[in-house]
């Protein structure tokens, strides 16, 4: 594990880290440098290029204002049918693998044995953003959700894992990573906003979450 809480020292090409938690999710402020997220976002397009972007449609009908698509064994998908995984795009073409980049920062932060089956890619536009929810379509919770932020600045809401009941928040800033386990692994959680054009990152501003889970 690379990680390294923050106002020590760091060696040429790691970024500045701190670390929260926050009802039990770990924030890792700083975890990506410059040029590891940019090397990640030209990975991400291969992913998109391979398999396109898409809306879905909750299982209310209703249009996400978030893009996705997905890279490794499976990809999340949802429809009229409900929220699942599919080995497939709706296009057809079976998901792309999940970039060594992305890769490794699993193997640092959770396991280097057991790789993860989904690595779903949500890009924000102006304006997109996540309501609450839970991670429940998987099939064991003993894995912790790991989630990077790149590009826009974005506010993640936190509840708990009931529903209802206060919430926090904190800003998700392009390198940050989230990490949901153990007690944290099924507590509600959502973006509520994104400051469009706050990252250089992106050139067309935007922001991409990548969200790799655990499925079977
Ligand atoms: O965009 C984010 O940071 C959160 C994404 C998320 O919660 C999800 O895809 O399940
Ligand atoms: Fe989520």
């Amino acid at each position: 594990m690379i990680f390294r809480d923050g106002g020590g020292a760091v060696s040429e090409g790691q970024a500045m880290q701190t670390r929260l938690a926050i009802r039990g999710v770990e924030v890792l402020k700083g975890y990506l440098g410059p040029e590891a997220q940019a090397a990640m976002v030209a990975d991400i397009r291969g992913v998109a290029a391979a398999a396109p972007l898409f809306s879905p449609e909750t299982r209310f009908g209703k249009k996400m204002s978030v893009a996705m698509t997905s890279a490794g064994k499976y990809g999340w998908y949802t429809d009229r049918r409900g929220y699942r995984y599919e080995p497939r795009h709706p296009s057809g073409v079976a998901w792309p693998p999940i970039p060594e980049t992305v890769l490794s920062v699993w193997r640092d932060l959770v396991s280097a044995e057991r790789m993860p089956d989904c690595c779903l890619v949500n890009f924000y536009r102006e304006g997109a953003k996540m309501g609450l929810h839970q991670d429940r379509d998987e099939a064991d919770f003993s894995w912790p959700v790991l989630s990077i932020s790149l590009g826009d600045t974005a506010r993640f809401r936190i509840g708990a894992v009931d529903r209802g009941g206060s919430t926090e928040s904190v800003w998700l800033e392009s390198g940050d990573v989230c990490v949901m386990g153990g007690e944290a692994r099924l507590v509600h959680h959502g973006i509520d906003k994104v400051r469009f054009g706050s990252s250089t990152l992106l050139s067309d501003g935007g922001r991409i979450n990548l969200t790799l889970r655990v499925v079977d």
